[in-house]
């Protein structure tokens, strides 16, 4: 009995160690924390910037187990969608609802691809506006020296 207790005592201590942020009652997580949760005895997932822990769901999933457990730790939102689940199924995802994505996580995300974008688009414009720069210049200095050299 005495064991059993301590056995609580310690398996509370472990799970204090993840802790999330409270904001309220809605829990945050960061990308990393959802990460540490990726095997068959302890899966999160993130569906819709949502925090899921899905370890007692893995093997009652009616699409199998192994399709999960390749999600597990990440953002499995695409996946989700891409099969096209069904009003239940998106219903049953409540029992698992853990916490929410933290809000700079998602920001940095967002930013990520505009980045991404602008920083091509710069690289092209650079491509051709340099050259034509130059080429301008040399044009220019070289009408000079012609007229320069006609008129002596
Ligand atoms: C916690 C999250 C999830 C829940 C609650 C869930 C639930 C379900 C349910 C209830 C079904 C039966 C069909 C339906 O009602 O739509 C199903 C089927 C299926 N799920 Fe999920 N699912 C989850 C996540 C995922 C993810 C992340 C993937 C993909 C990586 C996935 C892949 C599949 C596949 C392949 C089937 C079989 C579809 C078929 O046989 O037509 N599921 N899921």
């Amino acid at each position: 009995m005495e064991e059993e207790m301590e056995n609580k005592t310690n398996s509370k201590t472990e799970n204090e160690k993840h802790l999330p942020k409270e904001e309220g009652d809605v829990k945050y997580y960061s990308c990393e924390e959802v990460q540490a949760h990726n095997t068959s005895k302890d899966a999160w997932l993130i569906i819709h910037d949502k925090v899921y822990d899905i370890t007692t769901f893995l093997e009652e999933h009616p699409g199998g187990e192994e399709v999960l457990l390749e999600q597990a730790g990440s953002d499995a939102t695409e996946s989700f969608e891409d099969v096209g689940h069904s009003t239940d199924a998106r219903q049953m995802l409540q029992q698992y609802y853990i916490g929410e994505l933290h809000e700079c996580e998602r920001k940095k995300e967002a930013k990520k691809e505009v980045y991404i974008t602008t920083s091509k688009e710069s690289s092209s414009w650079s491509t051709w506006l340099i050259p034509a720069i130059a080429v301008a210049v040399v044009g220019f200095m070289y009408r000079y020296y012609m007229l320069e050299h006609k008129s002596s």
